[in-house]
């Protein structure tokens, strides 16, 4: 089947050292010193280039042969070595589809078949029903009480029966690991039990029992010898990987036996927790330290069974709260890292593990799961860290980082920091972080190791799981309404160690440096692990708990290991070596080397004693261990967040949704208010209008009655000639005033026309100024109505008050007007004249503008008030005259004689004067006056005399040319006429 892997996503929770995912980009390590780069023509055939390490293509299963059956003597190592390749993680191979690990295909972990289990080749290779580890271990199965079904092949290895819900970890984006599955039929995919012990029995008991003791698994690895083809280059070695045996027959160091004897009969060798072996008839050279091992991979096995062997039960007990190591020991060259990383074709322990490790999340719907990765690596006694590296530094460049110290508290015990560590959520982008921490490690080219690692590569993934409640996902409402909360974070690491390997002396000042520091740190763990033995009996005797004399510190690696190796974690050492036959390069030379490895793996063990439990579950967040809870602080972050998030919400709702409404209002407001404005700009112009066509109207008629007396004396003409002279002179001002409007209301000007043609028409009914100098029709009207003159003052003083009172009410009404327009705060609407225009309205007009022109016109209409007030007591001085006079040359009227019109002051003292005398002078002063300016306007041409007496404007002549008043007048102030006015009066004067 073929399954895609979904795309690596980025965290969606952030975590401080979170970091993006890159994508790995080179494939090859950084070098150090002289190392010189791998060579692409030394990469085996379907490897690719991105350096991922392949197994060589002549490399293929060996069967044990005798020693007779041997090859010759092979090439030097230096020059017949195989070459390392780094694995790349987002090459791993298409398992294929027959046994799913012989693809020489770049693997693509966005795409590739699942693989199948495998399968035993045949019945006959069935030779032993089933195989119980010896040691109690919750790794091996025995340890924690279940029944493991397995196997034994025909190549001495085990073989377990897959339950069938346990490949599901070899589903979508897993590969398959299957040599080896353990049986867990008692607990349920969803439910794994944490319980290492047992299905059947209380959980903690049986843990508590069987956490105590041997949780080691200690496992050789044979590399094979690339110079010898498929086969088995033993000579003086023996491996069974049926038997687990590796056997040493040397004629110098004596016969080493690492396993099941060669006979069958007997493990050599003393497990911990079990009675001393009975003495067996072992080989008079049975080397002392010599026990049984718990896997022995030959040369053929494959990445994946060693993995299935030696990790993945680990790998699974770290999902379910345990801490777990799995770290790989061994000569420089010997297939360490090949282990560990694998290749393209075949994916080692890291890559499987972190399959797994998604293949159990999956599993496990009732928890909720959070994955986060460090890598570091100790070189030359210093601790890098992987993660930080800067990608694409130099070859041999000096790495300038924060010193990273180990540090240790009791529940973490010990760690390095500051580290990165980045979360992680899916394989894809496991590996890809774990690649990019392999091209940050130091490699070199040693005499064995074209690539050898320089440094020891510390991989640690530290899995937090809580118990999912449901329908309370992350403490969500549910959660919160009910009260309830998810269970504790439990918080396991589950390490993975490539350590670098011991050798000999080398060449170069560097390498040897590096090896010095390399073996010193290799000869302290050996140093530990051999001392644990003695730790322990202090230990049972109740002394030294904290192993206080062991030499942690001696070493970084030691230290960083120490909660490993004290017994707080699950362990599983790989153990590698190459044999060779007598004489060859793989053996030459090398004996002393695999031997102490093999003393290595019998020492650990022996020593190591495992009481690893499962991690406690960490409830919330404080403490020191609690702080490293990132699921738990994540989950409370979360709903810190969201209560800020529902806090803002509502905030939004009511304050912004206020403000909006408010903004709302406030626009809405204002369009009210603009709106009000320009209804009142509108009636304020249409009361303008209404009082300019009243006021038009009121001169009209005014200048009816002040129509010169046709009847009348050339006094009564004289008279109404200058008043009316006055008052045309002062209609255009009145016009003036009016006219000014339309700078304030231009809309006015249809009205105005309007107004204009009333004024036209009513002009035409009794015009007295006609340009068209129709002497007839002017003479009649004067004959008319005002034909006594004492009521056309009268009415004419009646006219100038209603002016007056047109303009104070103006006046009012501007200022009413100029008071509205300081209060806008904006000039937001306006309405704008313009002449010959419409309304418009809209138009902006800074207020300052609007106002100084209301000044200027409320100015404008005072100065005009003022003028009128002198015209007013002008026509009262004369309408007095004109009554004393009148008075004087008629007696029927001696009430008229001394009085006074309404509301006017009377003489200041009438008594006291001689008012026959006075006003006779008076009134012929007036009359001559009047005369006179009759007569300058006659002979200046502004006049033009009626056959009666009365007077005309000249056809050619308009009211304009009155303003130019006959020598003696007053002149009256002149304001700008606008065009308009200029209209109204030809109107008018139509
Ligand atoms: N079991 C194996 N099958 C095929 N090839 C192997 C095996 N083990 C090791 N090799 C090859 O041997 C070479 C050296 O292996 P590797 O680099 O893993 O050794 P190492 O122990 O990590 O060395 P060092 O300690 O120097 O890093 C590599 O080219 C690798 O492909």
């Amino acid at each position: 089947m073929t399954t895609a892997l979904p795309r690596p996503t980025r965290p969606t929770i952030g975590s401080p050292t979170l970091s993006l995912n890159t994508l790995p980009v080179s494939k090859t390590r950084k070098v150090t010193g002289n190392m010189s780069p791998i060579s692409p023509t030394t990469s085996a055939p379907g490897t690719p280039r991105s350096g991922l390490r392949s197994p060589s293509s002549s490399l293929l299963p060996c069967t044990p042969l005798a020693a007779s059956a041997l090859p010759s003597p092979r090439l030097l190592p230096s020059t017949g070595k195989s070459l390392r390749k780094t694995v790349s993680i987002n090459s791993f191979p298409h398992p294929p589809a027959t046994d799913g690990r012989s693809s020489s295909l770049p693997f693509n972990p966005l795409n590739y078949d699942k693989p199948r289990s495998r399968k035993p080749k045949s019945p006959k290779e069935m030779i032993s029903p089933t195989y119980v580890p010896s040691t109690p271990s919750l790794l091996n199965g025995s340890g924690d009480g279940k029944s493991i079904s397995s196997a034994r092949m025909s190549d001495g290895l085990i073989s377990h029966s897959s339950p069938p819900h346990s490949r599901s970890s070899s589903a979508q984006e897993s590969y398959s690991t299957s040599a080896t599955t353990y049986e867990d039929s008692a607990e349920g995919p969803s439910s794994h039990d944490p319980d290492a012990s047992g299905a059947t029995s209380p959980p903690d008991k049986r843990s508590s029992k069987s956490e105590g003791k041997g949780n080691v698994l200690v496992s050789v690895r044979v590399r094979p010898d690339a110079n010898v083809g498929q086969q088995c280059p033993e000579g003086e070695w023996m491996v069974d990987g049926r038997t687990s045996l590796v056997a040493y027959k040397g004629k110098e160091g004596g016969d080493y036996y690492y396993g099941t004897r060669p006979d069958g009969a007997l493990p050599l060798g003393h497990l911990p927790g079990t009675d001393p072996p009975a003495p067996a008839p072992a080989p008079a050279r049975l080397a002392a330290d010599s026990m049984r091992l718990d896997n022995v991979f030959a040369t053929h096995d494959k990445n994946a069974r060693v993995y299935d062997h030696i990790a993945k039960r680990l790998v699974r007990r770290v999902m379910e709260g345990y801490h777990g190591t799995v770290f790989a020991y061994g000569m420089t060259g010997t297939g360490k890292t090949f282990s560990m990383q694998g290749t393209a074709s075949s994916p080692g322990v890291i890559p499987l593990a972190i399959t797994d490790i998604f293949s159990y999340i999956r599993e496990t719907p009732s928890r909720e799961f959070l994955l986060r990765v460090s890598y570091l690596e100790i070189y030359n006694e210093k601790i890098y860290d992987l993660l930080s590296m800067p990608t694409g530094a130099a070859v041999g460049a000096a790495v300038q980082q924060e010193e990273i110290k180990l540090r240790e508290d009791s529940k973490r015990g010990v760690y390095a920091t500051p580290l990165k560590e980045e979360i992680v959520q899916s394989p894809t982008q496991l590996l890809r972080v774990i690649a990019r921490g392999d091209q940050a490690r130091r490699t070199a080219s040693t005499q064995f190791n074209t690539r050898s690692s320089r440094s020891h590569a510390v991989v640690q993934i530290v899995v937090e799981s809580r118990e999912r409640v449901p329908g309370m996902a992350a403490g969500g409402a549910d959660a919160k309404r009910s009260g309830i909360l998810p269970g504790g974070v439990r918080v396991s690491t589950l390490s993975l160690i490539d350590l670098a390997g011991s050798e000999r002396a080398a060449e170069s000042k560097e390498r040897r440096q590096e090896g010095a520091h390399i073996n010193k740190s290799l000869l302290t763990l050996g140093t530990v692990i051999a001392k644990l033995s003695e730790w322990k009996d202090k230990e049972a005797k109740g002394g030294d708990k904290e192993g206080k004399h062991l030499p942690y510190r001696d070493s970084k690696l030691t230290r960083l290991l120490q909660g490993a190796l004290s017994g707080n974690s699950l362990v599983s050492i790989l153990c590698t070596i190459q044999v060779g036959a007598a004489g060859s390069a793989a053996a030459g030379g090398h004996t002393t080397e695999t031997l102490n490895t093999l003393k290595f793996a019998s020492r650990a063990k022996n020593n190591i004693v495992s009481h690893a439990k499962r991690a406690e579950e960490a409830l919330g967040v404080g403490g020191d261990g609690g702080a490293r809870v990132l699921l738990e602080r994540y989950r409370v972050e979360i709903m810190e967040l969201k209560q800020q998030l529902s806090m803002q919400a509502k905030k939004d709702r009511g304050p912004d949704a206020g403000r909006d409404d408010e903004a709302e209002k406030a626009r809405e407001l204002e369009a009210a208010e603009r709106h009000e404005e320009q209804m009142l700009e509108m009636q304020l112009a249409r009361t303008a209008l209404k009082e300019r066509i009243d006021h038009l109207n009121r001169l009209i008629l005014s200048s009816k009655s002040i129509g010169v007396n046709t009847n009348g004396s050339m006094s009564s003409l004289s008279h109404y000639a200058r008043f009316s002279q006055m008052s045309l002179t002062a209609s255009p001002r009145s016009s003036v005033v009016t006219s000014n409007g339309p700078r304030l209301f231009p809309e006015r000007t249809a009205s105005m026309t309007s107004a204009s043609s009333t004024v036209g028409r009513r002009s035409s009914a009794g015009r007295r100024f006609s340009a068209d100098g129709d002497a007839a029709d002017g003479e009649e009207d004067h004959a008319g109505e005002y034909g006594d003159g004492t009521a056309s003052l009268t009415a004419q003083n009646r006219a100038l008050r209603a002016d007056l009172a047109d303009k104070n009410r103006y006046i009012a009404t501007l200022e009413k007007r100029l008071l509205h327009a300081r209060r806008a705060s904006s000039s937001r609407t306006s309405v704008g004249f313009s002449a010959g225009k419409g309304i418009l309205v809209g138009e902006d007009h800074s207020v300052a503008a609007a106002m100084k022109e209301k000044d200027g016109e409320i100015a404008d209409l005072r100065a005009r008030l003022d003028d009128k007030d002198r015209m007013l007591t002008a026509l009262r001085s004369a309408a007095r005259s004109r009554e004393v006079a009148d008075a004087s040359f008629s007696p029927r009227s001696p009430t008229t004689q001394l009085g006074f019109l309404a509301g006017e002051e009377p003489p200041a003292s009438p008594t006291s004067a001689r008012p026959g005398a006075k006003q006779t002078r008076s009134v012929d002063e007036m009359n001559k006056m009047l005369e006179e300016m009759i007569q300058d306007g006659v002979e200046t041409g502004h006049i033009v005399r009626g056959v009666h007496g009365s007077v005309r404007l000249p056809a050619n002549r308009t009211l304009d040319s009155l303003v130019e008043l006959p020598h003696g007048m007053e002149p009256l102030r002149q304001s700008p006429v606008p065009p308009e006015s200029h209209e109204v009066m030809k109107c008018k004067s139509l």
